[in-house]
């Protein structure tokens, strides 16, 4: 017995070589880098579609040299008719009697975990659920249902159907209820054309002028209930002729917003370029290499005739070509984006976040631990600049040759802006006394958390000389605190009590709390932050978003919202959900690093404003509406939410996209969603109206959208979470 396994029976690793040189013209990448042929052919996946110029006779139990001869040619799997060529490739006007041929495509031909790895199953063309024929109609979703079944008794893990018409509101619903309701899970592949006019039922008629292939796949997704995009994918089939949805760069975009499983390409697209080699034409490979997202995605070659059936050196240079056209593109965005190349990114591992969802921090209610305060203090970015607005107010205020400056950190955590604070005062004395009549800072840390103190008690000796003056308490009792020990008024306040939609861990509440306790003159650093939001799409994020659920016994773990969990008559205790666990779900602020999603206007609006010391005790409740006019025809998920920070003067702080600060991953955006998407068309306008509420034991924001249409419809969303039932930061 030789080692090979059934895989190199298949696909063997000796393959033809010829080419290869040819096919890297044009690369400045080294041999055997990340990007090299080498490792593209084993990162770029690209299987072979079997069409009826495949057949031969007794193919359907050839399968595994079938596979094998494609191996050759570099075909890492074959996407081969789920029921067989015999009868896949019938014509529907020989279905006798309507009695097709029957599935023959034997199991034990390949070993289970080849079928899984190898084969994608393609649902028989002839079957068309939504033929104008209703007798071929049940007679396609009796067949479809057999196959479905077929899929899973092989095993496999990614199907294909074809979308043939503009609707397909029957085929829509077997898949609906199979993927809900079947408790076996691979992934289907709908595969799309790129062009209007290969779709059934499309006529140009006017009132189809604004049809365009998004919505066609947008209606279906919707009509399966937009399940998982991990399970629902589109399968792009790029034609010869790309209308401008596939050209306008906005209108491709929103392709970045689905799940894209596979690009289905034609033989015949390829033409010859400058140095003889096999390539795609400029539009269709500018059109891959701005949807390739992620090398796990699959390229899969289309015979249109059978020209070159026998000829693996041909099939070879299309599989390469292929490979050739995305092998670049991931890399080059990394190394223009500069992604994960800061210290702090590269400590984070930012990258793992791409898309988790994670509830906001609540530091006021909730004591943080030592593991979060750690990962904040990896961002040295954030406290250079807070150490840079320091050194200004210190400027400014020493400019009277004053001897000290008394300077409260308002909720210290572990200390690093305390740190900051007092290379400050050095680096201001050194500039500007030159040794003479040095400024001191009188250093006074302001920590609710308890646990934080051990941190900062240890800090003070250790690294301070004991320098510095804790409080244990919460901030808002510190104008009592000091009255009864005397403690002297600040000069300087400073503090990071922002969230990633700025005031969302009640900053506005905590730093107010102070407000007696200053002096007229007293600078607060910050000085003023601003929320921004953005309307996004991003059909992942909303299924990501509804599909949370909760395990039996995370219970009565409390949920984000008002109500607290209760001890149930069961004797367990439970949270519950009144409004349910999908509005629950949905009526919540996140915080995401957002990757899969596009921003539906080009630039954020600002949302609520606060600027501090807030002398005039105004109220921290704010009310705005927040207009964008739409561009394209979109799916709205919700807001991606930022803020900037204006810590003193021209210091800036930011996450607003714009004016983002370089190397700071401090904050990833917030996202406000909507609990369903919204169909958008060009020239509507949405406008978010948003609250901020506050009552005696917390703040909560309330949203909906109105959706002004040209014709002067309006479309109200429901008003999401409230009184806060989902969402509510407690004071
Ligand atoms: C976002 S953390 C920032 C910690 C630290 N300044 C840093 O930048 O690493 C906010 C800190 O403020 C503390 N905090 C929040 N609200 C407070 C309050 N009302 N009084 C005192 N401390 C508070 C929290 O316990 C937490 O340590």
């Amino acid at each position: 017995m030789s080692s090979r396994t059934y895989a190199d029976d298949l696909f063997p690793l000796e393959v033809i070589e010829q080419g290869e040189e040819q096919l890297s013209a044009g690369s400045s990448s080294p041999s055997g880098t990340p990007n090299s042929v080498d490792a593209a052919n084993s990162r770029i996946h690209v299987g072979w579609m079997t069409t009826p110029f495949d057949v031969e006779e007794n193919l359907d139990r050839q399968v595994a040299p079938y596979c094998t001869n494609l191996g050759e040619s570099k075909y890492n799997f074959v996407s081969f008719p789920v029921g067989g060529v015999v009868r896949a490739f019938c014509k529907p006007t020989a279905l006798s009697e309507h009695h097709p041929p029957v599935i023959d495509l034997p199991d034990v031909q390949l070993a289970n975990s080849l079928w899984e790895t190898y084969i994608n199953g393609k649902v028989s063309e002839w079957i068309d659920c939504d033929s104008e024929d209703l007798a071929f109609a049940t007679l396609s979703e009796e067949n479809l249902l057999k196959e479905l079944n077929y899929v899973c008794y092989l095993g496999l893990q990614t199907m294909t159907i074809e979308l043939k018409r503009v609707n397909s509101p029957r085929t829509a619903a077997i898949l609906n209820k199979w993927i809900w309701t079947r408790n076996s899970r691979f992934t289907v592949w709908v595969q799309l054309p790129t062009c209007l006019e290969k779709c059934m039922g499309f006529n140009g008629q006017t009132n189809e002028k604004s049809l365009d292939l998004w919505t066609i796949w947008a209606d279906f997704r919707k009509l399966c209930g937009n399940f998982s995009g991990m399970y629902l994918q589109v399968a792009l089939s790029l034609s010869a002729n790309l209308p401008n949805e596939f050209t306008e760069p906005k209108l491709v975009e929103r392709w970045k917003a689905e799940s894209i499983g596979a690009f289905i390409v034609e033989s015949d697209l390829f033409i010859t370029g400058k140095f003889g080699e096999t390539v795609l034409p400029s539009a269709h490979l500018s059109l891959l290499q701005s949807l390739w997202s992620s090398d796990s995605l699959r390229l899969v070659l289309r015979a249109v005739n059978d020209v070159f059936k026998y000829n693996k050196a041909v099939k070879f240079e299309w599989s390469q070509a292929l490979r050739h056209a995305v092998r670049d593109v991931l890399f080059k965005i990394q190394k223009c984006s500069g992604e994960s190349s800061t210290d702090s990114a590269h400590y984070l591992n930012v990258i793992e976040y791409k898309d988790v969802l994670q509830a906001p921090l609540q530091p006021l209610s909730e004591n943080l631990d030592s593991g979060v305060y750690n990962t904040f203090e990896q961002d040295q970015t954030k406290y250079v600049v807070y150490g840079e607005a320091v050194e200004g107010a210190l400027k400014d205020l020493g400019a009277d040759g004053r001897k000290s400056v008394v300077v409260y950190l308002l909720g210290g955590g572990r200390g690093p802006i305390g740190t900051k604070i007092l290379r400050a005062e050095k680096i201001y004395n050194s500039t500007f006394r030159k040794g003479r009549d040095p400024l001191k800072v009188k250093l006074y840390i302001v920590e609710k958390n308890p646990n934080a103190i051990v941190t900062l008690k240890y800090m003070n000796v250790r690294t301070w000389k004991r320098r510095v003056t804790i409080v244990e308490s919460d901030m808002r009792s510190l104008p009592r605190i000091a009255r009864d020990r005397g403690l002297e008024q600040p000069d300087i306040i400073v503090s990071e009590l922002l969230g990633s939609f700025g005031d969302n861990e009640l900053s506005p509440e905590c730093l107010d709390g102070v407000t007696d306790f200053l002096k007229p003159t007293t600078i607060s650093i910050p000085q003023k932050y601003t929320s921004y939001v953005v309307p996004i799409m991003s059909t992942h994020l909303h299924q990501t978003i509804k599909a949370q659920s909760i395990p039996f016994l995370s219970r009565a773990i409390p949920s984000h919202g008002r109500a607290e969990p209760e001890l149930d008559e069961d004797g367990m205790w439970i949270q519950k959900y009144p409004q349910g666990h999908v509005v629950n779900n949905m009526d919540q602020i996140y915080v995401v690093y957002l990757s899969k999603y596009i921003p539906l206007f080009s630039s954020t609006k600002p949302v609520f404003t606060f600027e501090h010391p807030n002398f005039t005790n105004s109220s921290n409740e704010r009310s705005a509406t927040v207009e964008f006019d739409i561009d394209r025809k979109a799916d709205l998920m919700g807001f991606g939410g930022y803020f900037d920070l204006q810590l003193y003067k021209n210091v800036m702080l930011s996450i607003e996209p714009s004016t983002h600060t370089p190397g700071m991953v401090s904050w990833f955006p917030a996202v406000i969603p909507l609990r369903d998407q919204l169909r958008v068309g060009e020239n509507d306008k949405i406008r978010l109206k948003i609250d901020r509420k506050v009552d005696a034991g917390g703040v909560w924001y309330e949203w909906h959208v109105e959706q002004l249409k040209p014709s002067g419809d309006v479309i109200n969303t429901p008003l999401q979470n409230p009184n806060g039932q989902s969402y509510y930061m407690r004071m």
